[in-house]
C-alpha cells in the first residue's frame, strides 16, 4: 500500500491540555480522504501538522514516504492546502490575484492560470473583482490558487462551510475531477458528514482529540446494510426455530426480547410465518437500515463503539 501521507502517534498539548491525543492516520495515494468530526475535535490542529504550521508535541509526521522535519521544503512543495480563510484582493480579478501569487511564490509558469480557472470553474469570471464573487467561487479561488504549483496532495480545511445547496454541489464535482483526472490526492475536512460521505474513499473519524475510527466507505456500506427486526416474549424459541427451519446463523440478540437478523436473503413475511408456524409469539417484525449516518453520528457523539 502506497501512502502519501501518515501520522504515526502524533499528540498536540496546548498549556498541558491535550488537543490531539495519540493520532494514526493513513491517507492513500489517489485517494480522497474525509476527516470527519464536530468542531473543537482537533481537525485544523491536525491539518496544519500535516503542514508543519504546527510542530506535533509527540510522533511523528510521513509524507511521500519521508520523514517531516521543520526543514522539508522539498515535501512541502508537493502539497497544496488552504487551512485559514484564505485572504484574496478583494479590488482584483481572479486572474490578476492568482498573477500575483505567482509572481509571489516565484513561479513562472503562468500559463498554468487558465488551466486552473477553468479546471475551478471560474474561467468567464474576466475582470469581475473578487469582492464581488461568492462564497463558493471565492472557495474556488482559493483551490485554483493552491492547485497552481500542481500539488500532488491537496488538504483543504472545511471548503464546504457556508456554501449554498448549488455551491456544495459545484465543489463536490470539482473534487471528484481533481482527483479522478489529475490523480491529485485530496485531505478535505468537515463536520458535516452528507458532505464526506458523498465524496470520500476512506474516512477518518475525530472525537476529542482522538481518531475513533479509519474505514473505507466500500467496507462501511456493505457493512451497514439492512437488517430485521424482531421483537418476541420468546427470543429463545425463536432463534432455534431460525436456525433449524431456516438456516439462518447470522442474528445477534440485542435484549431479551429484541433479535437482529442480519442474513440477508430473509423476507420478512416468511419469516414471520415460520415463527408464527412453530408458535413463537411475535411482539413486532419490521426491516431496518443501520443508516451511515446513525453509526457515524454514534462515533462523533461518543456512544459507538468506539477503537
Ligand atoms: N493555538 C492554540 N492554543 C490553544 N488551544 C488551541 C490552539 N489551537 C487549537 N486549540 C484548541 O484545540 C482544540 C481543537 O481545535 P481545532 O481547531 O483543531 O478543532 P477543529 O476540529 O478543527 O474544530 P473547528 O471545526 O471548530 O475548527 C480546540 O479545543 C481548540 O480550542
Amino acid at each position: 500500500m502506497t501512502y502519501i501521507a501518515r501520522t504515526i502517534g502524533v499528540t498536540k498539548t496546548y498549556a498541558g491540555a491535550e488537543v490531539v491525543s495519540n493520532v494514526n492516520m493513513s491517507i492513500k495515494q489517489g485517494e480522497i480522504y474525509g476527516f470527519l468530526g464536530p468542531n473543537g475535535a482537533g481537525k485544523t490542529t491536525m491539518m496544519k501538522m500535516l503542514t508543519n504550521l504546527v510542530k506535533p508535541t509527540v510522533g511523528e509526521i510521513e509524507l511521500f514516504g519521508e520523514k517531516l522535519t521543520p526543514t522539508s521544503y522539498e515535501l512541502l512543495k508537493r502539497m497544496g492546502s488552504i487551512i485559514e480563510y484564505p485572504f484574496f484582493y478583494d479590488n482584483l480579478s481572479a486572474k490578476e490575484n492568482l498573477d500575483l501569487h505567482c509572481e509571489y511564490m516565484g513561479f513562472h509558469n503562468k500559463k498554468v492560470i487558465n488551466d486552473m480557472m477553468e479546471s475551478v470553474g471560474l474561467k468567464d469570471t474576466g475582470k469581475k473583482p473578487v469582492r464581488d464573487f461568492s462564497l463558493g467561487m471565492k472557495q474556488r479561488l482559493g483551490i485554483a490558487r493552491a492547485l497552481i504549483t500542481t500539488p500532488e496532495l491537496l488538504i483543504l480545511d472545511e471548503p464546504i462551510n457556508g456554501l449554498d445547496p448549488v455551491g456544495i454541489k459545484e465543489m463536490r464535482d470539482l473534487f471528484k475531477r481533481l482527483s479522478s483526472q489529475y490523480r491529485i490526492t485530496l485531505l478535505i475536512s468537515s463536520h458535516i458528514l452528507g458532505e464526506i460521505e458523498q465524496v470520500a474513499d476512506t474516512v477518518g473519524v475525530i472525537r476529542n482529540g482522538r481518531l475513533v475510527e479509519e474505514v473505507s466507505m466500500d467496507s462501511i456500506r456493505g457493512s451497514h446494510s439492512e437488517y430485521i427486526e424482531l421483537q418476541t416474549l420468546d427470543p429463545r424459541k425463536a432463534t432455534y426455530v431460525m436456525e433449524h427451519q431456516l438456516g439462518l446463523k447470522n442474528y445477534k440478540m440485542i435484549d431479551d426480547h429484541t433479535v437482529r437478523i442480519y442474513d440477508p436473503g430473509i423476507a420478512p413475511s416468511e419469516l414471520t410465518g415460520k415463527l408464527i408456524g412453530h408458535g413463537v409469539e411475535i411482539e413486532s417484525i419490521f426491516k431496518r437500515a443501520h443508516s451511515l449516518e446513525e453509526h457515524f453520528m454514534s462515533l462523533m457523539k461518543g456512544d459507538g463503539d468506539v477503537a
